[in-house]
């Protein structure tokens, strides 16, 4: 998990894809299946992913109440995903239930998935986060508070901006996991993402892993703009 460049396949089915996946073909990858995939093609993805012995993570980012995640976790615990997340705004009992879902699901002899909890959307501004919702503390302060809340829970980590991983570290612990999408080379185009950064920079902050969409899924050549964010994202890590 640690290290790890996360791809975001974020497509409309499977043959798209395994078309993308095509020139991936000797690389075991981590894959990150998120709303738009697995709606559309359920749980059977994860299996045919898992039999190409590619890492997955499965973004469904839960939000209800613990009852409802509790058994939500306690099924998807079953297909043996390497990462899981919830919404952190759900609250610290919603993510306990998370966690004692994903425990009752686990099949005997297999590794319970890591479960992180999304903090701040790295789409939200600081400016958006204090209008829209009325959240009163900087957006810093907000992400940092989820993280604590997540790591009383008991989970493994957050989602957070490149730019939360070092407070984070420093508050919570280095072992905490810290993913962060907003990832983009100094040439791409940011899109709908606000709080973004290199691989470079998220390396140098220590975050754990990175996810990155489209600037690998929808450039020219996706197996180079891979090695060029893999290289970024490895440098000369010791
Ligand atoms: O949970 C996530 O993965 C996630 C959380 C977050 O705060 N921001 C975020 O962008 N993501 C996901 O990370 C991916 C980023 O995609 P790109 O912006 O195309 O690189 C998307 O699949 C998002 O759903």
């Amino acid at each position: 998990m640690k290290n790890s460049l996360i791809i975001a396949l974020d497509f409309p089915n499977k043959q798209e894809v395994f078309q993308f996946l095509e020139p991936f073909a000797d690389e075991k990858l981590f894959l990150k299946v998120g709303m738009e995939l697995f709606y559309q093609e359920g749980p059977q993805i994860i299996h045919e992913l898992k039999e190409r012995e590619h890492q997955i993570f499965l973004d469904l980012k839960l939000h209800d109440i613990p009852n409802t995640v509790y058994g939500a976790m306690k099924g998807l615990a079953r297909l043996g995903c390497d990462l899981v997340n919830v919404h952190a705004a759900g609250g610290k009992q919603m993510m306990t239930a998370a966690l004692e879902g994903l425990e009752a699901g686990t099949l005997s002899g297999r590794r319970r998935s890591a479960c992180i909890a999304v903090t701040q959307l790295t789409s939200t501004s600081e400016m958006q986060m204090q209008e829209e919702q009325l959240i009163g503390v900087s957006l810093q302060e907000s992400v940092l508070h989820y993280a604590s809340v997540a790591k009383e829970a008991g989970l493994d980590g957050v989602v957070c901006s490149s730019q939360e991983v070092v407070p984070i570290r420093e508050r919570i612990g280095h072992e905490f996991l810290t993913v962060t999408p907003g990832i983009r080379l100094s040439s791409d185009s940011v899109g709908d993402q606000k709080r973004v950064a290199t691989p470079e920079l998220a390396r140098e902050f220590g975050a754990a892993a990175i996810v990155v969409g489209r600037g690998i899924t929808r450039a020219a050549n996706p197996f180079e703009s891979y090695q060029a964010y893999k290289q970024a994202w490895e440098g000369v890590r010791s």
